[in-house]
């Protein structure tokens, strides 16, 4: 058996369509969603994640607002620029492209947010409306990862799902949406400390792998028919994308998402959301 294919750039696709149209009625209204981005630093590989958020935002027709400080910024550089956001009326959701420069706080530039303009769903104020069921932005891979299953018929209502990673971007904040209501998963978030993983991977009728850690998730250890969906992005002596999921795995699960061109494209694809989403609700709040 070789496992179907979870096609995210084909379902990014659909979503951003869909979107296309959003945006057009929101301009109809004379409101021009925009997202913003604050980058800090040279990393070439940050740098190139921006500018595809703002290739995005151009093919759906959404303003792009662009802010960069040098490696050396200080914390209150940093925080001047967003503030400098979070009044610009332009600016209708943006991102603080993350990982900060050592030495920066970035819990506390996060904190500064407004978290009306919260692209990324991870703002504490979002993350604390995501526990209280409230509505608000969701976060980006999260839920993209929920409308990459959708979208291929996956049943997420009463499927156990095996979590392997629990940082907040990914792994703790996809605990929280997976069990809503609306979602009705039973999770079970496995992290370092984690016993027997084979064990509970084997368990799984869906697996998110976001530990970081290369070809962690083995054939042996995935249940016959599973989803497995490859959150990982560590990079080989060549620069190429390695997942947490083992190339053989493809053999015994009944769903795979390839990596590049699976959770990515999602990710990209629902951040645009949150900032099409906002913008809805400035403008429903203000008339
Ligand atoms: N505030 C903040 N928000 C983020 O969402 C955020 C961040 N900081 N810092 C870095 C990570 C990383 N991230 C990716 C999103 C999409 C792809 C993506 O679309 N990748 C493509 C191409 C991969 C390739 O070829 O390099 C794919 O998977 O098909 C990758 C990585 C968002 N991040």
């Amino acid at each position: 058996m070789t496992a179907q294919i979870l096609d995210g750039k084909a379902t990014a696709a659909a979503i951003k369509s869909e979107l296309t149209a959003r945006v057009a009625a929101l301009k109809a209204r004379g409101i021009t969603p925009g997202l913003g981005t604050l980058l800090v630093g040279d990393d070439p590989g940050s740098r190139w994640y921006v500018n595809g958020k703002h290739k995005d935002c151009a093919e759906v027709g959404i303003a792009s607002i662009q802010r960069e400080l040098p490696a050396t910024a200080s914390q209150e550089d940093i925080e001047a620029v967003v503030r400098e956001l979070n009044e610009n009326p332009e600016c209708t959701g943006y991102i603080v492209q993350l990982p900060l420069p050592k030495g920066i706080d970035t819990n506390r530039v996060l904190e500064l947010m407004d978290p009306a303009k919260d692209a990324d769903g991870l703002h504490p104020m979002s993350l604390g409306r995501l526990v209280l069921n409230e509505p608000g932005p969701l976060p980006c891979t999260p839920y993209g990862i929920v409308r990459l299953l959708r979208h291929h018929g996956i049943e997420i209502n009463g499927a156990h799902v095996v979590l392997l990673g629990r940082g907040v971007t990914v792994g703790r904040s996809m605990g929280l949406l997976l069990t809503r209501k609306s979602e009705n998963a039973t999770v079970t978030l496995c992290h370092t400390g984690t016993r027997d993983l084979a064990a509970q991977l084997r368990q799984a009728d869906i697996v998110v792998a976001a530990a970081g850690v290369p070809h962690l998730v083995k054939p042996e250890d995935v249940k016959p028919g599973a989803a497995v969906l490859d959150v990982g992005v560590s990079r080989d002596e060549n620069g190429k994308i390695v997942g947490d999921v083992h190339p053989g795995v493809a053999e015994v699960a009944g769903w795979i998402s390839p990596n590049p061109g699976g959770v990515g494209p999602m990710t990209r694809a629902q951040l645009l959301v949150n900032v099409v989403e906002a913008a809805e609700r400035t403008s429903t709040s203000a008339g």
